[in-house]
């Protein structure tokens, strides 16, 4: 029989961050509503806006973040960067200052989320490549080479005006994201002392038990409750005779 429950669904949030006026709200009213205003208040302090999305089969909620790129609401965006799983660095084609200002998004990110800069998903988005190609101020090289120096692996332009590439751009991220979070899992993996509690542990347990022989039940119990308690209190430490000291990870 199939499972019919229906798939759970993982939350994460998404920062975009850029100088003012580079289409920061357009692009989310874009990917969120599917609908462009060409007249768009700057923001003040920050929004948000959330969007389901099924991306490889796995359903993900996206809370998306849109902050004020002028400088004076930075104390008002930079409380909101803790907790973000993606960051969406944008800047606009036909302002090369706009992509000069990169590296401060980027640092003022880092210095505000806590994260690892080598391990964490950034996307360099380049928006209004509606443009005509007279009004290009930034080439599509230059910014492969910022990137590059930065080691962000992930760079898309897009037009919230004629809608191109921007779901595109929200896809880039959260596979970038997976790929980072299979990274990390196969780094637990060798650290070697991690139970995948998909594996039947407790079954492993008890046989372990069994043969040891001497109070078969009252040990049998015992196990089991080293183990529940273990799940309840994953960092709590076990007593070594007993056991290894072990991580467990859900
Ligand atoms: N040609 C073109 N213009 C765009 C595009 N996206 C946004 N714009 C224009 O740029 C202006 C600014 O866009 P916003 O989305 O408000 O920019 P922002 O980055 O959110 O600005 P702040 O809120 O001040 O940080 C809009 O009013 C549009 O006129 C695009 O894809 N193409």
């Amino acid at each position: 029989m199939t499972n019919m429950r229906p798939q759970k669904s993982k939350l994460l949030k998404v920062v975009i961050l850029g100088d003012g006026g580079v289409g920061k709200s357009a692009l989310l009213t874009r990917f969120v509503s599917n609908r462009y205003e060409e007249n768009n208040f700057h923001t003040i302090g920050v929004e948000f806006m959330n969007k389901d999305i099924v991306v490889e089969g796995e359903r993900y909620t996206l809370q998306i973040w849109d902050t004020a790129g002028q400088e004076r609401f930075r104390a008002l965006r930079t409380p909101f960067y803790r907790g973000s799983d993606i960051c969406l660095l944008c800047y606009a084609l036909d302002d090369r200052d706009s992509l000069n200002g990169l590296d401060l998004w980027r640092n003022e990110f880092l210095n505000y989320a806590d994260v690892d800069p080598e391990k964490f998903p950034f996307i360099v988005v380049g928006n209004k490549n509606d443009i005509p190609p007279q009004k290009r101020q930034v080439s599509y090289e230059r910014v492969q080479q910022w990137c590059a120096d930065q080691k962000i692996a992930s760079h898309i332009e897009t037009s919230s005006k004629a809608a191109t590439n921007v779901t595109d751009a929200f896809i880039l991220g959260l596979r970038q994201w997976r790929h980072m979070e299979c990274v990390a899992e196969a780094e637990l993996r060798q650290q070697g002392d991690t139970i995948d509690l998909t594996r039947p542990i407790r079954l492993v347990q008890r046989r372990i038990c069994c043969t040891g022989g001497g109070g078969g039940g009252g040990q049998d119990g015992d196990a089991d409750n080293d183990s529940d308690a273990a799940m309840r209190s994953p960092g709590k430490k076990r007593n070594a005779a007993k056991a290894p000291a072990t991580n467990y990870r859900l």
